[in-house]
């Protein structure tokens, strides 16, 4: 078998390369082991933002307790999951049916590399003119004794009943994002994470103002904790510690991995396609193509040469079609990639941070504030809520901006709208945006 283009993995990167390089006229083939779709669409934002659409009303009912509304409502774990495998349990189908109406093969196998064009997909040799490897990411490594007791991300978005006590071995974004799902549910939660505070990818101060919003659901956060060892016990486990020179113990009855992510390169056999990788990277030029293997391209979180999310990867695969068609000219370009953990409320960051403005010598404005007191929050009985602007001196362009608080998930795209295309805080100042909204907060924030 030949092809123009085989391409690794079939999630957002695989899925929007394969469309373009096909609209070309290229003989295109799609090789994923898992059922087609990806992580975002199957295992990641999509299903985990179902959830939290459920867990949304819990906490918007706390909230307005007392404010001239009242009852208890409660989650139903088994109809949330139900609700969300509306969703999820028809991708796959739909997927294979776009690949076929538009004449994309497609191969339900593991691939991996037997020589520079040739991939090995189910015990068949298949000859590729160029490759795209857009094999995502996996939980990393973590070289600990009883290891392989923690479920994924994919199990905890399957769990059909939702244990007592969960323990996350980690504190960034799925442990954040998680940790408020399943309280919310009902569930007793343990956060261990090795760093000093939790989600070190954003902003100290918000972070530290978020912080109020586990403790009112009573998330047990644990900071400079690493998990050293899982051990079974009877059908639950005892997650083994250490916090400086002291060892300690929690007990779970489910143990989840939130420890980070490394691109899936294990078993592409990368020597055999002389693809060359270091540290579990590939080695890629600027124009995401292998440094060693010029029919080699990679896109997404296999690359990881932007932020592993998924409008990266959109962006890296049009990258790389455009580059596979018309010779290497486009490169990425992820100036202005919002980032949202999508916590209760969501704290959101596009740009640079203060830390990293100083560290680059920008010469900038910072405005800071927690503003409770807002009308945004106010309305909604929303205590968290609070922003950080970076406006650089002389230009007036954005530099970064830092949201905790209602709406930050949409007012952040604002921000990355500025960031992207080059507009200054007048710009943003003298736009009119709906009245009252989270986006007429931003002519304060600057
Ligand atoms: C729990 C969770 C929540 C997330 N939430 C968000 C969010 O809210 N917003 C956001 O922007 N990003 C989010 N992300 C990140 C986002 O999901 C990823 O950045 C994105 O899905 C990566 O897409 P991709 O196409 O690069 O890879 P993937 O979608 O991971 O696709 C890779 C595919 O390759 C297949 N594969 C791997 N190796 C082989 C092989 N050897 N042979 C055959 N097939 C193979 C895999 O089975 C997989 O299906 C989240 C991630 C997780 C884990
Ligand atoms: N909303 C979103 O965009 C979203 C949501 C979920 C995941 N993601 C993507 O998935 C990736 C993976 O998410 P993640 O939350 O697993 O990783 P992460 O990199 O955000 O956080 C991992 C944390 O685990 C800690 N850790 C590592 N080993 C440990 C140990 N043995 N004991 C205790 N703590 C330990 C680290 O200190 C780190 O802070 C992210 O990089 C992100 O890009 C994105």
């Amino acid at each position: 078998m030949n092809f123009d283009l085989v391409i690794i993995g079939s999630g957002t990167a695989a899925m929007v390369a394969a469309f373009r390089v096909r609209a070309a006229g290229w003989s295109v083939a799609i090789v994923d082991e898992k059922p087609f779709g990806g992580t975002c669409a199957l295992r990641g934002c999509d299903p985990k933002k179902m959830l939290v659409a459920g867990v949304e009303v819990v906490d918007a009912q706390r909230r307005v307790q007392g404010h001239g509304v009242a009852g208890k409502i409660h989650i139903d774990w088994a109809e949330l999951i139900r609700f969300k495998r509306t969703f999820t349990d028809p991708i796959p189908e739909k997927h294979q049916q776009r690949y076929d109406d538009k004449g994309i093969a497609t191969f339900r196998s593991r691939a991996r590399f037997v020589g520079p064009n040739t991939l090995a997909i189910n015990d068949t040799e298949v000859q590729a003119r160029h490759v795209v490897i857009a094999s995502g990411a996996k939980p990393m490594h973590l070289g600990i004794s009883g290891e392989e007791h923690l479920i994924d991300n994919e199990g905890f978005l399957q769990l059909e009943r939702l244990p007592d006590r969960i323990v996350l071995v980690g504190g960034g974004y799925i442990a954040a994002e998680f940790s408020h799902i399943a309280a919310r549910a009902g569930a007793a939660v343990t956060i261990l994470q090795r760093g000093p505070r939790l989600l070190p990818q954003f902003e100290p101060e918000l972070v530290g103002w978020l912080m109020e919003a586990f403790e009112t659901i009573g998330v047990n956060v644990r900071t400079n904790t690493e998990v050293i060892a899982i051990e079974e016990n009877g059908g639950s486990f005892i997650v083994h510690t250490r916090v400086g020179d002291e060892s300690g113990a929690v007990h779970a009855d489910l143990v989840v991995h939130a420890a980070g992510r490394t691109p899936a390169l294990e078993q592409l056999d990368l020597p055999a396609g002389g693809v060359a990788a270091e540290s579990g990277r590939l080695l890629l030029n600027e124009y995401l193509q292998s440094v060693s293997n010029p029919s080699v391209y990679a896109a997404g979180d296999a690359a990881q040469w932007g932020p592993p999310l998924t409008p990266v990867s959109s962006h890296d695969a049009k990258v790389v079609a455009a580059n596979l068609l018309d010779g290497n000219h486009s490169t990425p370009n992820y100036a202005g990639v919002p980032s949202v953990a999508f916590t209760l409320p969501p704290i959101a960051s596009v740009g640079v941070t203060e830390a990293q403005a100083r560290e680059a010598g920008l010469r900038f404005q910072l405005k800071t504030e927690r503003t409770s007191d807002w009308y945004t929050a106010r309305r909604v009985a929303e205590q968290v809520y609070g922003y950080k602007a970076l406006v650089e001196e002389g230009t007036g362009r954005i530099l970064g901006a830092h949201l905790v608080g209602p709406h930050a998930d949409e007012v952040i795209n604002l921000f990355g709208l500025a960031i992207r295309h080059g507009l200054t805080a007048d710009d943003l100042k003298s736009t009119m945006f709906a009245y009252p909204t989270g986006a007429s907060d931003i002519g304060y924030m600057l």
